[in-house]
C-alpha cells in the first residue's frame, strides 16, 4: 500500500497537478485509490462510461486508438512516466470527444479517482484551480507546444546511415525507429558496432544519415534535404572529458553561454552557482580539472550541460573507463541531476546494468545494420536507490537484457567470422 506521503509525492510529479493549490494534492491522496492490473488488463475502453482519472505509478499503459501523427503534440500512445495522468477525457465537461483505451503492456499501479469529483474540486479551488484545471485540459488534448509545454520530444524514423569510405559501403544503421517522450530517459545497448554512436551522432546533428528522418519536437533536425547541424538544444557528453584544463569549474560552466552570446556573465554565474549547488558541488568551483578525479570531472560535465536549458541531453558511453565504485556515485549524481530537471536523456552504454539503473526504457540494437530488436520497460519507481541493483526485479530486467544482446553478439561475431574468411 501507499502511504499519504508517497501519494502526495507520486501527485506533486505531475507538473499540472502541481501547479494547483497544495489542497488539491492533499484532497486527491486523501480519495484516490491505489489499484494494481495485471498485465494484458484493460483499465477501460473506449465504450466504457467510466469518468475515473488515473494518475501511473508505475507500469505501462498503452493507447491504441491514438494515431502516430496526433501523438506528436497530442495525446499520449502510452503512459509511462510516473505522475502521468490518463483517462481524464471522459471525465472533463466540454472536452471533444477523445475518448480512449488503457491497456497494460506490464504489471501496472495506478491511483485512481472519480472524475466528475476531480473537476469539482478544481473550482471549488477558485479562479486559479479552474485555471490550472484548463490548463491541464489544453495540455493533454493537444495543445502543449502551442502552451508552451514540456520539450524534449524526439523522433527518430526509419534512420538508414551507410558509410562508404573508399567505396565500399558499410550499412550501420537501416530502418531504425524510435520515439521518445519529452523528459524520458532512454539507454540503447546492444553489440560493439551496431550503430549506437552512429544514431547519437545524426541526433546530436555531427553527421548526416542517408535515409528517414530525425525531428525533435515535430521539426525535422536531421534528413537526406536538410544538412545536420549541432545545436545547444542537443547537449552531447562524451566519453573522453571534454572539460577545457585550463579553466576552473566555475569557468568551464559559464564559458558556453557567453561564448553563445545567450547569457551575460553576470547570468552565467548565478545559473552556474545554482545548478552546482542543486548537485552538491558548490565548494568545488575554483578548482581545475586536474585537481579532480574522473568521476568528479564527469559530475561538472553532466551538471555543465544544463546550462544552457538544453531539450534533450545525449550521452556517449559517458562513464566507461570509471571504476564501480567511481560509477556509482556518477551514477546517482546523474539520476539527481534527472529528477530534478527531467531533460529527455539519450543515453548509449555497453553496461547493461547501468542502462537499467538508469533508464525508463532500455532500446536493445540488433547487429549492424542496426535496428530496435527489443524493448525493455523498466517500470521500477524513481528515485532509485543503489540497494535496488541487487533487488529481483532489477535482476530480471537484467537477464532480459544480457540475453538479447548476447544473442546479437553471438550473430555480430558469427558476422565477423564469416566476414574474415
Ligand atoms: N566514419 C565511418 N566510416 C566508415 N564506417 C564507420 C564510420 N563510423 C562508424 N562506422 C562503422 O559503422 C558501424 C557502426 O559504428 P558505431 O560506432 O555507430 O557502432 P557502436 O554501436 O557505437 O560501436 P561501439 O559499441 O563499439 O562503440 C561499425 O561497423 C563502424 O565500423
Amino acid at each position: 500500500m501507499l502511504t499519504k506521503d508517497q501519494r502526495r509525492t507520486i501527485l506533486g510529479s505531475n507538473r499540472h497537478l502541481n501547479r494547483m493549490p497544495t489542497g488539491v494534492i492533499d484532497a486527491i491522496a486523501e480519495q484516490a485509490e491505489v489499484l494494481d492490473f495485471a498485465k494484458g488488463a484493460v483499465i477501460f475502453n473506449r465504450k466504457d462510461s467510466s469518468v475515473k482519472c488515473y494518475i501511473l505509478v508505475s507500469g505501462h499503459v498503452s493507447h491504441p486508438e491514438v494515431q502516430a501523427a496526433e501523438e506528436q503534440f497530442s495525446i499520449a500512445r502510452e503512459t509511462t512516466t510516473q505522475g502521468q495522468l490518463f483517462g481524464w477525457a471522459a471525465a472533463v465537461d466540454g472536452l471533444p470527444e477523445r475518448i480512449i483505451s488503457a491497456r497494460c503492456d506490464v504489471p501496472t499501479r495506478v491511483l485512481a479517482f472519480d472524475g466528475k469529483w476531480f473537476q469539482d474540486l478544481c473550482r471549488s479551488h477558485g479562479e486559479p484551480g479552474l485555471r490550472a484545471l484548463q490548463d491541464l485540459v489544453r495540455s493533454y488534448a493537444g495543445h502543449e507546444r502551442k502552451i508552451g509545454g514540456r520539450h524534449g520530444w524526439l523522433s527518430l524514423r526509419n534512420v538508414q546511415k551507410v558509410y562508404d569510405p573508399l567505396g565500399k559501403a558499410t550499412v550501420a544503421v537501416d530502418g531504425c525507429s524510435i520515439e521518445i517522450r519529452p523528459g524520458e530517459f532512454c539507454a540503447i545497448v546492444g553489440p560493439s558496432g551496431c550503430g549506437k554512436s552512429t544514431l547519437l551522432n545524426a541526433v546530436a546533428g555531427f553527421d548526416t544519415i542517408t535515409d528517414g528522418e530525425i525531428l525533435l519536437d515535430g521539426e525535422c533536425i536531421n534528413s537526406t534535404k536538410i544538412m545536420p547541424k549541432p545545436g545547444p538544444d542537443r547537449i552531447v557528453v562524451f566519453q573522453h572529458g571534454a572539460l577545457f584544463p585550463w579553466a576552473t569549474v566555475l569557468e568551464n560552466m559559464i564559458r558556453g553561454p557567453i561564448v553563445q552570446g545567450k547569457m551575460t556573465k553576470a547570468q552565467a554565474t548565478k545559473r552556474a552557482r545554482e545548478l552546482l549547488a542543486q548537485v552538491g558541488l558548490s565548494t568545488i568551483e575554483d578548482r581545475y580539472p586536474a585537481g579532480m578525479s574522473s568521476g568528479m570531472c564527469r559530475r561538472v560535465e553532466i551538471v555543465r550541460a544544463l546550462m544552457n536549458d538544453p531539450r534533450v541531453i545525449l550521452l556517449d558511453e559517458p562513464f566507461r573507463g570509471l571504476d564501480a565504485l567511481t560509477k556509482t556515485v556518477v551514477h546517482n549524481a546523474l539520476l539527481d541531476m534527472y529528477e530534478m530537471n527531467r531533460k529527455t536523456v539519450l543515453f548509449i552504454t555497453h553496461d547493461l546494468e547501468e542502462a537499467i539503473y538508469l533508464a525508463d526504457r532500455v532500446l536493445v540494437m540488433t547487429t549492424r545494420p542496426g535496428s530496435i530488436k527489443q524493448t525493455i520497460f523498466v517500470d521500477l519507481p524513481r528515485p532509485r536507490p543503489t540497494e535496488l541493483l541487487g533487488k529481483e526485479e532489477f535482476l530480471q530486467l537484467k537477464d532480459e537484457a544480457i540475453a538479447a544482446v548476447h544473442e546479437e553478439a553471438v550473430k555480430a561475431f558469427e558476422a565477423g567470422e564469416r566476414e574474415m574468411a
